[in-house]
This record gives C-alpha cells, structure tokens and sequence, in this order.
C-alpha cells in the first residue's frame, strides 16, 4: 500500500466516498468530489510493469487538480485512464476504478457519453484541418439532438468563454490551422468547452505556448473552475502553484503526497516531494 493510501485510508473522512466531505489536508468549507480514483493500477501491456500503482485520489467538483513529478512517472498515464483514451489500444488495461458521480468509468459505460463528460485538451494544439466554425460544430453534431440555432450558440458562448470570440467571429468559416499556436489551443478548449463536460482534463497544455499565451490560457482555467472540475499535467512549478487548488505529486508510477497546493509546496510531508520542488531531482 502506498503512502497515500495509507494516509487515506486512516483518514475517516476519505471513507465517506463521493459524500461531501472535508479532508485532513483542507480547512475550508466541505467540497464534493467529481471524481474519484481508487486503487488504480494501468498497464500498457501484461508483460510489463504496471505504469500507475493502486492510486487513491479525490478529485473536487470546481477545483483545479495538477498533477506533478518527474518524466515518466504516469502523470499522462493517470490522464488518460480518465476518459479511457487507453480503450483505443488493446493491450492497455486498467484495475481499480475511477468514479464520475458515482458511477464507475472503467466499467460498461457508453463511452461517446464519458467523453463529452471528460474532455481532454492535449500539449500541442489539436485542432481539425477543417475551418473554425466545422471544429466547433464536430462534437455538437457527433453528439447529435441540436438544431442548427442551437448549435451556433453553443458555439458562439464556448468561444466567448474561451475568449477567442472577438478574434475569430467574423473569420468562422477561415481554416483553423491558420490560427496562432494560442488561438489554437483557446479553439481546442472552446471545443471541449461546447459539449458541456463536468470535468477538463488537460495535458501541459501551454508547454507549446509563449509567455503571452500561456497567461492567456491560465487566466482562462482560473475562469473556467468556476463551472468545470479541471484536472492539468504540468512540469511547470510555478504554474502549478498560481493555477491550482490541490496538486498529486507522482513518481514511478505511485502517488506520493496528495493535498491543497499551498501545504504541497510550502510544507510538503514527504521528503521526495520537497527534495522534487526545491529541484533536486526532475
Ligand atoms: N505506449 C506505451 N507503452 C509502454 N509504456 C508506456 C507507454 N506510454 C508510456 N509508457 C510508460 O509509462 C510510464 C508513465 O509514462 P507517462 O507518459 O504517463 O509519464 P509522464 O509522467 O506523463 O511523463 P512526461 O512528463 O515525460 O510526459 C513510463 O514508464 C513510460 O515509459
């Protein structure tokens, strides 16, 4: 077992589950979790070792959770067993469970529905090679049940969330690859945005980003905790600590110290997670 679990599991409050609960590591009101890991262990291949070991994490409705630790430790692993990305590659395998308002993912769930419940924003801007307006329309349409009207604005308040709006309403039908490498990425989380998912998880989405853009994206993740749960992989510290609510620090593949951001990085109770904040190993 690990450390993590160990300290959750002796937490009481932890076993209430997906109830409203406070923890040991946060002094404010009560929050709800979104979501739920449990004892998760993945596998890219029986053969191999498993990549993320029995992993027990809340995730709190309206919080932003980043996700840390050294390359290779599972961070994108962790990601991507969420909205089982994985179910795309028939060697990969998941133990445990992960729960979205109390109903188990992993299970026999339709899995369009998981993904316009979790979506996923990635490092490099993804955008279709199709115009502005047909990468908004995708999802909304794939989805299915929306008429024309209301699939535009669907469209037009995700882009105006995502403040990307006022720079592309009168070019919607121009090809989105000619978008800056930021507008891009702004246009990847409107489109995430237009499904309406409860839950954002993004995977070092400003690592491609200059200094301008990625201000621009963390403003806008502030913004969207408001209605949305968002989950980021960053090696970023410092983007870690100005953007987020709790932080998982990871290593080989286990959750070593899970906690509210300001406790992780100003008084870390584990000695791998200080001695990987203050840079000794990375
Ligand atoms: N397709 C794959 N097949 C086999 N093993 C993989 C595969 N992808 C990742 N792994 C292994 O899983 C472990 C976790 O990798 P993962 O990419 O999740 O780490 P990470 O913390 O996101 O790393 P980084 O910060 O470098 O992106 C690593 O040991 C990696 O080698």
């Amino acid at each position: 077992m690990t450390a993590m679990t160990n300290s959750l599991v002796n937490d009481n409050s932890f076993s209430k589950g997906l109830d409203t609960l406070s923890t040991e590591a946060t002094n404010d009101q009560a929050m709800t979790c979104r979501m739920q890991i449990e004892d998760l262990s993945f596998f890219y291949n029986k053969n191999l070792p498993a990549s993320l070991k029995n992993i027990t994490m809340p995730i709190y409705n309206n919080k932003v959770t980043a996700l840390i630790g050294p390359s290779g430790c599972g961070k994108s692993t962790l990601l991507r067993t969420m909205n089982r990305i994985y179910d795309l590659y028939r060697t990969q395998y998941a133990e445990g469970d992960i729960l979205l308002d109390d109903e188990s993912i992993l299970g026999s769930i339709d899995l369009n529905e998981l993904r316009s419940k979790v979506g996923m924003v990635f490092q490099k801007p993804t955008p279709f090679p199709m115009s502005i307006y047909e990468n908004m329309a995708f999802g909304l349409k794939l989805k299915g049940g929306f008429s024309k009207d209301e699939i535009d604005t669907q469209i037009e308040k995700a882009l105006k969330r995502a403040h990307l709006w006022e720079e592309v309403k009168d070019k919607m039908n121009a090809d989105a690859m000619g978008l800056s490498g930021g507008q891009q990425q702004r246009l990847c989380i409107a489109r995430t945005i237009a499904l309406q998912p409860e839950v954002i998880l993004m995977d070092e989405p400003t690592s491609a980003l200059d200094p301008i853009a990625t201000a621009a994206i963390e403003e806008l993740i502030t913004e969207l905790r408001e209605k949305y749960t968002i989950v980021i992989v960053t090696h970023n510290m410092q983007q870690a600590m100005r953007i987020s609510d709790h932080t998982g620090f990871m290593y080989l593949g286990e959750l070593i110290e899970f906690g509210e951001t300001e406790q992780i990085f100003k008084a870390p109770k584990h000695d791998r997670t200080q001695r990987y904040i203050s840079g000794d190993f990375g």
